[in-house]
């Protein structure tokens, strides 16, 4: 996490700000929540009703609790004020247009397949996630916004896989001759995590649609260019013809 502090201010302060609006002009709001909600879960695949087991004062906290409060807020203000809203659970997700530092594993991974250097892989690698692809979580987000399901919903997908068979995949599918390099361990990172969609599926008529491989095949054509891109654009100034004039130097 960039900015712990500022990241708590936005998923509270932020949030409840935005409460107050949707109150004040009577939209329906939308908090896009996470997975990290149910912290280094004790239940595995994650339904909506587990409670979660989150560290309140570990490095992830300010994140995890901050988006746990802002759902607090969100049902105090469906309560009381009479506030429309809607809580996705939004599990691990890529595609093209991460940023190049993001700093999330898949972005991580194919950076680092692309350009021949080591797969850093946190601890052991035995930890899981599942990876759902952008497209499908749009469209679960749509779904949501569109019905009248104001509990929280897993919107994620289902297929799990440690992260030492993300980075062979990845590598793979990349033809990288990249190694694997282990690193230490991040402290209180999930061991296990994926998403129990039966709600989603059975409320929204949601699932996902796009599989692993071909999601992770368009997210490395476009990391693939964005690398090219910078390549080939330093920008390096070139005067044009028409502005050198003939057999004058200009002092400045
Ligand atoms: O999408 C989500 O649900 C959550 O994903 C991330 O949390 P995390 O699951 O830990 O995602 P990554 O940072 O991509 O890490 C996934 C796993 O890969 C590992 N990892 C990450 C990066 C890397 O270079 N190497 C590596 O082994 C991590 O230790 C972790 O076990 C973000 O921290 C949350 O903002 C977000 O809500």
């Amino acid at each position: 996490m960039y900015n712990p502090i500022k990241t708590l201010k936005t998923n509270t302060i932020g949030t409840l700000n935005m409460l107050g609006l949707a109150k004040r002009v009577g939209a329906r709001l939308l908090l896009a929540s996470t997975s990290e909600v149910y912290g280094d879960p004790e239940v595995h695949p994650q339904s909506e009703d587990y409670w979660g087991h989150v560290n309140p004062i570990g490095p992830r906290a300010c994140y995890d609790e901050g988006k746990r409060v802002a759902e607090t807020m969100c049902y105090a203000y469906m309560k009381q004020e009479g506030v429309e809203v809607r809580v996705a659970r939004i599990f691990n997700t890529f595609g093209p247009r991460m940023h190049m530092n993001d700093g999330r594993v898949v972005s991580n991974f194919i950076l680092q397949a692309l350009q021949g250097e080591p797969l850093t892989v946190y601890g052991s690698g035995s930890q899981t996630r599942a990876f759902q692809y952008v497209s499908d979580l749009v469209n679960g987000l749509v779904a949501l916004m569109n019905s009248n399901v104001s509990s929280p919903v897993n919107l994620g997908n289902p297929e799990e896989h440690t992260i030492l068979e993300f980075a062979q995949l990845i590598k793979n599918l990349v033809g990288s001759g990249s190694e694997i390099q282990f690193l230490s361990e991040a402290q209180d990172d999930p061991q296990k995590r994926k998403p129990d969609i039966k709600k989603a599926k059975l409320m929204l008529g949601w699932e996902p649609v796009v599989p692993l491989e071909e999601g992770l095949n368009k997210a490395i054509h476009y990391f693939r260019k964005e690398l090219e891109y910078q390549a080939n654009n330093q920008y390096i100034p070139k005067p044009k013809p028409a502005r050198i004039k003939k057999g004058r130097t200009r002092h400045n």
